[in-house]
């Protein structure tokens, strides 16, 4: 029975970087005998445009119904103005919490390959492997909020940041089953000097990290672990933190590796698993056919590993975008005199050949 791939374009670059990792999904089933097909559906900007809604009731059912999604991206000046609600990024928040996907893993590898793109000291990023297990469905992101309301004669907005013991439990035991797997650290990070919930995150943590003894449990302020980032990364292996954090942090830590065009991530949850590059739809390169493809081709691989347990064809295409890497291609944002030009159809094309 064809395994349904779900693939949601969204905005700006997300056609191209999502034709692209669909691309190579397509050569690696002729090599594996995967048998994927593949349904496309609507979301964000675009969604609002054609149905008036960022997120049609259609997507989300097919979505459910899907044995995995592959998300491109979404957002863009073109909606600043709409009504909050009707946002473009509603579509990628409603999906995670319509599909239930608590645990975001935003992992960044940086290959011997890249070292020399990174900004920081080549001493200092070589050997970089870590993963930023994101809170994604709870937090500032989900709690109440006001646009707009007079208070004392001022105009003032708010958002409420709030977590469950639950919701932290679920989130923290998925980081020590991830450490467990890996190098058998964690690195919780809050703000428990001054947040309420920081500090239920925390003794959460440290509780389930009973049952993992042989998993080491370290606890840093965000600030802190922000400057960790860029003095010594190498430090971390699995970073564990909530919402508003891990996207910050996993912005920042996209930069090790020389480019967020990189940089894959997986959703996971309830049921059905969503994959998705790390960044958004940057307007300022949409179109021009010039994005990198990378992130969201590892997205897929992602998806072939945890969502169809194809091992094997997760690691062909992993081992592709090295090996295009090695030979010398770069798009535009890695590219530097001596390398390969590639657009994004060129670097497609050069992935798809080494699959
Ligand atoms: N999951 C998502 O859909 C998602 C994630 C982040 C931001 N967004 C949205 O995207 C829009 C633009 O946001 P932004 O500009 O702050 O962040 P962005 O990640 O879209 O872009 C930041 C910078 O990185 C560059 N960049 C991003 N992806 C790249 C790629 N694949 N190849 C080469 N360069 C790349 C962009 O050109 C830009 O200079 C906003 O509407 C934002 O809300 C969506
Ligand atoms: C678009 C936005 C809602 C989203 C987030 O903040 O989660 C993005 O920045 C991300 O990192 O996936
Ligand atoms: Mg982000």
């Amino acid at each position: 029975m064809a395994k349904k791939i779900v693939v949601i374009p969204g905005d700006g670059i997300g056609k191209e970087i999502t034709d692209s990792a669909v691309e190579v999904l397509k050569k690696a089933d002729a090599k594996f005998g995967l048998g994927l097909s593949y349904d496309y559906y609507d979301a964000g900007g675009t969604a609002y445009d054609k149905f008036g809604t960022p997120l049609p009731q259609e997507t989300i059912d097919a979505a459910k119904a899907s044995d995995g999604v592959l998300f491109g991206a979404v957002g863009g000046d073109k909606w600043d103005n709409v009504e909050p609600t009707l946002r473009p990024e509603k579509a990628i928040l409603g999906l995670r919490k319509h599909l239930g996907l608590y645990a975001n893993l935003r992992p960044v590898k940086v290959s011997d390959t890249l070292v020399e793109y990174s900004p920081l000291k080549q001493e200092v990023v070589k050997g970089v492997d870590l993963v930023i297990v994101r809170e994604l469905i709870g937090g500032i992101y989900f709690g109440d909020r006001c646009e707009s309301e007079q208070k004392d004669g001022h105009e003032r907005a708010w958002d409420l940041e709030n977590y469950s013991v639950p919701e932290v439990e679920r989130i923290a035991k998925l980081a020590f089953e991830t450490a467990k797997l890996r190098r058998g650290k964690v690195t919780s990070v809050d703000k428990s000097n001054v947040l309420a919930t920081s500090r239920l995150w925390r003794r959460t943590v440290a509780e389930v990290s009973k049952g993992y003894p042989d998993v080491e449990l370290d606890n840093l302020y965000v600030d802190n672990c922000a400057m960790q980032l860029a003095l010594r990364p190498t430090q971390f292996d699995v970073i564990c933190t909530g919402n508003l954090f891990g996207d910050i942090l996993s912005d920042e830590a996209a930069v090790l590796g020389g480019s967020i065009g990189m940089m894959p991530s997986a959703s996971i949850g309830e049921c059905t698993s969503l994959f998705e590059p790390i960044h958004g739809s940057a307007p300022d390169i949409a179109g021009q056919g010039i994005a990198n493809p990378i992130g969201t081709i590892l997205s897929a691989a992602m998806l072939l590993r945890y969502s169809l347990h194809e091992e094997a064809a997760a690691k062909a295409i992993e081992d592709a975008c090295d090996k295009a890497l090695a030979d010398g291609y770069r798009t535009p944002d890695l590219w530097k005199e001596g390398f390969k030009k590639a657009n994004t159809d060129l670097m497609t094309e050069v992935i798809v050949e080494r699959v």
